[in-house]
């Protein structure tokens, strides 16, 4: 296994996860890469580590270069297991180094590895660590999207470590963003920014007003590739999506038993496009509940269906309102529409829902008996063109 030299002396010595589907209860459909650098200086220190079992792909790369029984320091920006996982075993090739993190990271560190004997070094938000010609600057990014979160920087190099955030899950044989294309790498950072790191817009704001402050000509985060060519382009799109920014589009949810929650669901679509709102369909038997949040990242309206089924709504949509909820998305309009048989309490149970989530809901709940027939599909249109008209004006 070949480590990767991506400025002199600082080395790409991840490993490439191809397989994997599912990250978290989010689709991955490119798998993943997890990032760790190895810095060569008087203090021999890896920033980051691998998840379990990558470990020994990280040891081969690291070993190309050097025995890993000389690194000197570890750094943890962040506790989770897939950055963290391949620590014990550094430690116990390197009994001496010392692992640098935040308090919040030493207390992480501690419950997950129940290891007393290894040696921290502390830091606080600004500390910086000098290692020989380099210099470590650690700042605390808490709640992007941990408590531990931290990013390192070295200014000698301009390089910014900043772990989970500016991440793709995308495994690849190019490390470098130029070496696959702005529209693909825009779309990777796109699904991991919907699904990981949309509740903490305002502490990625925050981050962001430190950042651009920073002589940064590399991002190197701990998921996908390294940012050196679209530095310029993918600063201000993460604002944009920090910001709840979205495009007039709508994103129509459903599922159906019987196809009459469906025809209501490609009649509102049919009034939307009427309006001019570019519109997409997702059906929960085929699509996953994270492709939806990839669509309703900057998406201004979302709609979601469902028929009632025993006094409810169906769980596949039930499953994605509580998924959506704890990723809390802001500044959305929404609608929600099925059909029934006698209670009707499904759509109405969206509509709450949505609702809940501090929503806009300008128009009341379509809920219709049965299958609906030409007259009352007239008025469904009509709804999604008012909801078009609305979304156009909101903008
Ligand atoms: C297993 C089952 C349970 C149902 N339970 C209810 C119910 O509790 N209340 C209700 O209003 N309709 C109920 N219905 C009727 C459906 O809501 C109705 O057939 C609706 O039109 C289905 O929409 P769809 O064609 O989009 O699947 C049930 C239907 C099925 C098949």
């Amino acid at each position: 296994m070949k480590p990767l030299e991506i400025k002199p002396g600082i080395y790409w010595v991840g490993g490439i996860d191809w397989n994997l589907r599912l990250f978290h209860g989010h689709v991955t459909p490119r798998g993943t890469t997890y990032n760790a650098y190895l810095i060569i200086d008087d203090k021999i220190t890896l920033v980051d580590t691998v998840k379990y079992y990558m470990v020994n792909e990280m040891l081969d790369r690291i070993k190309e270069i050097i025995d890993p029984s000389r690194i000197d320091i570890v750094v943890s920006n962040h506790v989770e297991m897939d950055h963290s996982g391949g620590l014990p075993k550094i430690m116990e090739l390197a009994p001496n180094a010392k692992v640098v993190t935040s308090p919040q990271g030493q207390k992480g560190l501690k419950r997950y590895y129940k290891q007393d004997n290894w040696d921290f070094i502390v830091v606080k938000s600004g500390e910086e660590l000098n290692i020989g010609s380099r210099t470590l600057k650690f700042v605390h990014v808490p709640m992007v999207h941990w408590p531990d979160s931290m990013v390192t920087y070295i200014p000698e190099e301009k390089l910014l470590l900043p772990n989970d955030a500016f991440g793709q899950h995308m495994a690849s044989t190019g490390r470098f963003d130029d070496e696959i294309g702005w529209d693909i790498v825009r779309e990777a950072a796109a699904g991991y920014y919907s699904n990981i790191v949309l509740p903490y817009g305002e502490n990625v704001l925050k981050a962001l007003d430190v950042v651009e402050q920073l002589d940064i000509d590399t991002i190197a985060p701990s998921h996908g590739v390294i940012w050196r060519s679209y530095i310029d382009k993918i600063l201000p799109v993460y604002r944009r999506w920090a910001s709840n920014q979205t495009e007039p589009r709508a994103l129509i949810v459903y599922d159906t038993i019987w196809e009459s929650t469906k025809k209501i669901a490609l009649t509102l679509q049919a009034g939307l496009e009427e309006a001019g709102v570019p519109v997409v369909v997702r059906f929960l038997q085929t699509s996953h509940i994270s492709e939806v949040m990839d669509d309703l990242l900057e998406s201004k309206a979302v709609l979601i269906g469902t028929p009632t089924l025993n006094n409810g709504m169906m769980p596949t949509v039930s499953a994605l309102l509580t998924y959506m909820k704890g990723l809390r998305p802001k500044n959305r309009l929404g609608l929600a529409f099925g059909s029934y048989g006698w209670g009707g309490q499904g759509a109405r149970e969206v509509a709450a829902a949505m609702q809940g989530m501090g929503m806009e809901m300008p128009l009341d709940t379509v809920n219709m008996l049965y299958l609906p027939d030409e007259s009352e599909m007239v008025a469904v249109k009509e709804v999604g063109r008012k909801m078009g008209e609305l979304i156009l004006n909101i903008k």
